[in-house]
């Protein structure tokens, strides 16, 4: 049969959406992907329709159409699903913006700023019956798929403990002097939480609380300390306790430790001779996953009968490398086309052809609960955002 093509519209044309709409021109097939094909049709700049050119032109999507509106853009009737690129601070009003139009939408994370504007539009995608998923992309990645399985087998027993770190030294205080950049800008709500923080708390849901039956998973009880950024107020280091309830049966209570800081990093030399990003600990042995964090290409498995097995993943297609931080203000994506972000596009355009209107290994229940645990965090380290960010009213200007 052949793939069905899912036609993909850009919303916002900054750095991440550069690697993703760059990414889109992999052929899925090399990658063991059969039903889907995906096809950019257009992308929205907010600052200007040249811009929406140089971005289609630069990702090698030249036919594409460009857009200087995301208002004009998501009437675009040729568009059957829309990716969201901008700050935390806008998901909620540009996600919306698409729902109202009838596209489906795939979001990057941090999901929303908070969980009410979460639960909002879980709710408009279901009154409008269209695809919601946030764009955690790592939750989709072959590496990720293989942990679940190692948990869910049992390999490693009962897993008790989890600690996972994605935390980067960015120099904040002459990176960040002027307080504009998103990473600390809390009108575009910024934070080490809600950028890198949302991947330490992806790794304990999906080893804890995802590898649970669904009848089982609850949300963890939350204990969490912030260090505020001095130039803006946003958090530059946050570490969470959680304890996520089991019955019994399943071993009782189980911790993990989430961290993310703009100051330190989990991989202070770029993977010279540092340790494990996450480490998921049962009783028969642990699995390490090596940073960074959102996108791992190195996992140990180490049994307590002395087993050790290592496996590498690069990801498939013509870029190589990890992710890393320039300090200069933006973040780079590793060069080169194919870096991984296709997992997740893969799994929302075949969500799409397959009639389903959730992703399978992030629904918007599991969203939702993370950001009520992002919620609580911001509560107990004191980080407001400004009200206009918080709202659940829309449309509102940012
Ligand atoms: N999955 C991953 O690995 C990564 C995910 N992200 C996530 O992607 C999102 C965007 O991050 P990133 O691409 O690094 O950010 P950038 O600052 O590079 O790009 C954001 C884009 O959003 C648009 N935008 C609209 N309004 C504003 C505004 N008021 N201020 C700034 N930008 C605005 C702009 O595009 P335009 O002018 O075209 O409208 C801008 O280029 C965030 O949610 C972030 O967490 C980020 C990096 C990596
Ligand atoms: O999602 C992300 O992953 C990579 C980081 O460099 C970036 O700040 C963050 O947004």
């Amino acid at each position: 049969m052949a793939p069905k093509e899912i036609r993909w519209g850009i919303l916002a044309t900054g750095g991440i959406a550069r690697t993703f709409t760059k990414d889109l021109t992999v052929d899925p097939t090399t990658r063991g992907v059969t039903k889907v094909k995906h096809v950019v049709v257009a992308a929205a700049s907010s600052s200007s329709k040249t811009r929406a050119e140089a971005f289609l032109k630069e990702c090698n999507w030249p036919n594409a159409k460009a857009y200087g509106s995301y208002e004009e853009f998501v009437k675009d009737p040729n568009i059957d699903v829309i990716y969201i690129a901008t700050p935390h601070s806008h998901h909620y009003q540009n996600a919306m913006l698409c729902l109202e139009a009838g596209k489906n939408v795939l979001c990057e994370k941090a999901f929303t700023v908070n969980a009410a504007q979460a639960k909002k539009l879980a709710e408009k995608a279901r009154e409008k019956n269209l695809f919601l998923m946030e764009a955690v992309w790592t939750r989709w990645f072959p590496l990720s798929i293989y942990v679940r399985e190692q948990i869910t087998s049992g390999r490693i027993g009962t897993v008790y403990r989890v600690q996972a770190d994605l935390s980067m030294a960015d120099n904040p205080d002459k990176t960040y002097a002027d307080g504009k950049n998103r990473m600390v800008n809390l009108e575009l709500a910024g934070g080490a939480q809600l950028d890198l923080g949302i991947y330490a708390l992806t790794w304990c849901f999906q080893t804890l609380y995802h590898t649970q039956p669904a009848s089982e998973r609850k949300p963890p009880k939350v204990q969490a300390t912030m260090k505020h950024f001095s130039v803006t107020g946003s958090d530059e280091s946050t570490t969470v306790l959680l304890t996520f309830p089991r019955s019994e049966k399943l071993g009782g209570d189980a911790h993990a430790v989430a961290m993310s800081s703009i100051r330190v990093a989990t991989d202070p030399a770029n993977g010279i001779a540092s340790g494990p990003a996450i480490r998921i600990q049962g009783d028969k042995g642990e699995i390490q996953v090596f940073p960074p964090a959102f996108r791992p290409v190195d996992t140990r498995v180490i049994l307590s009968d002395g087993t050790v097995e290592d496996k590498h993943w690069e990801q498939p297609g013509p870029g190589k490398g990890s992710g890393f931080y320039n300090g200069f203000g933006d973040t780079i994506q590793p060069e080169g086309v194919g870096q991984g972000m296709f997992w997740e596009a893969d799994e929302a355009a075949v969500a799409i052809f397959e009639g389903r209107k959730e992703g399978s290994f992030l629904d918007l229940a599991e969203s939702i609960v993370i950001m009520e645990t992002m919620d609580e965090i911001r509560k107990q380290g004191g980080l407001k955002y400004p009200d206009k960010i918080e709202t659940l009213d829309y449309p509102v200007a940012l």
